[in-house]
């Protein structure tokens, strides 16, 4: 990990830029799962290049969500999906969260808007099916390199149907103007939280702007990498590999004179779904079952009851683990 210390921190908080492992997918199988699963369990979070996603659907991305924000905010406000799908300004969640960010969420199922009189949902579908590719991979990867006999256990959730992913822009304006003098601070526009699914796979343009917190009160700002995807562990992950892999906090910040982008794809599985560990995570350094089995139903309805912020997963710790 290369550290270094920076002056860009808000009162009581410590900035420790941060290099996250980089992951080539076209090296030697066997050590992208090793690469893969330390990251895994240091970070919860890596870049990964050589992806396969071609570089030509990751562009016209980036131009429909662009175009898509720059319409007339009564236009973006027709977006109207069933709730939590659809345009939202500011506003994160439903209960009282707010951030400088306007964002569009889609069933990736379904990707598409209403009364698209563009290509956008077209693009948006052909992006999703890349990035769904991408995550299987990468599933596949994990449960290799964490020796699962079932080398699908992960994937099989996607690949079922009525998986629950979600697929999100959020688009960050540059800092407030009058903040532009002060170019040590920042704004928090999407506060520090962890994603409840199994993975997420994350691109935004090259402005900066998420920070991840490997430590209570630092936070570590991710350099980005318009060519690779950024992958993080969700909460799910992390009890399917019984707390071995780690879902780490995260924020995004506006801290420059750019727009940033981001879309993220939530990997997540049926409603039904049980989430449990294999009993191949139980080891002498675990040996027990650290979360009870629950179904993604009854994690997803827990973290809409929340806070961003809020933590969750301790919710569904085992009460006879002895730690
Ligand atoms: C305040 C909230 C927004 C959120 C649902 C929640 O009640 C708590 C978790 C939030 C989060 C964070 C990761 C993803 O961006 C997201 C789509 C998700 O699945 O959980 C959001 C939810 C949201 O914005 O709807
Ligand atoms: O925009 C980002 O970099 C992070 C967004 C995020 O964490 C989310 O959408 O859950
Ligand atoms: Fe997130």
């Amino acid at each position: 990990m290369v550290v270094v210390a920076s002056p860009n921190s808000m009162i009581g908080e410590k900035i420790l830029p941060i290099d996250l492992p980089m992951i080539d997918l076209s090296a030697e199988r066997s050590m992208v799962m090793k690469r893969i699963v330390k990251a895994c369990e240091e970070y919860g979070f890596f870049n990964v290049i050589n992806h396969g996603v071609p570089y030509d659907i990751i562009s016209k991305m980036e131009e429909v969500g662009f175009d898509f924000f720059a319409k007339p905010m009564e236009q973006k406000k027709l977006v109207a999906l069933d709730k939590p799908f659809g345009y939202g300004c500011k506003n994160i969640g439903f209960n009282g969260d707010m951030g400088e960010v306007e964002y569009l969420l889609l069933n990736a199922n379904v990707p598409s808007i209403p009364n698209d009189s563009s290509n956008f949902s077209s693009i948006v579908r052909a992006y999703t099916e890349a990035v769904k590719e991408l995550a299987c991979e990468i599933l596949v990867l994990m449960a290799e390199g964490l020796g699962v006999p079932n080398t699908s256990i992960f994937t099989t959730f996607i690949t079922q149907l009525d998986n629950d992913s979600i697929l999100r822009f959020n688009h960050y304006p540059p800092k407030n103007s009058k903040d532009r003098d002060n170019s040590h601070s920042y704004n928090v526009a999407f506060g520090e939280h962890s994603d409840p699914q199994i993975l997420t796979i994350l691109r935004s343009n090259a402005v900066p702007g998420l920070q991840i917190s490997l430590q209570h009160g630092v936070w570590n700002p991710v350099v980005p990498d318009p060519s690779a995807f950024c992958v993080n562990v969700g909460d799910l992950l992390q009890v399917m590999t019984n707390g071995r892999f780690v879902s780490v906090r995260h924020r995004a910040v506006t801290n420059s004179y750019k727009c940033r982008m981001s879309v993220a794809y939530f990997v997540a599985p049926p409603l039904d779904a049980c989430i449990v560990a294999p009993s191949v995570m139980v080891t002498p350094n675990r040996p027990s079952l650290l979360f009870k089995p629950f179904t993604w139903e009854e994690y997803k309805k827990v973290t809409y009851s929340l806070r961003l912020g809020d933590t969750r997963i301790h919710l569904f710790r085992n009460c006879t683990q002895l730690e």
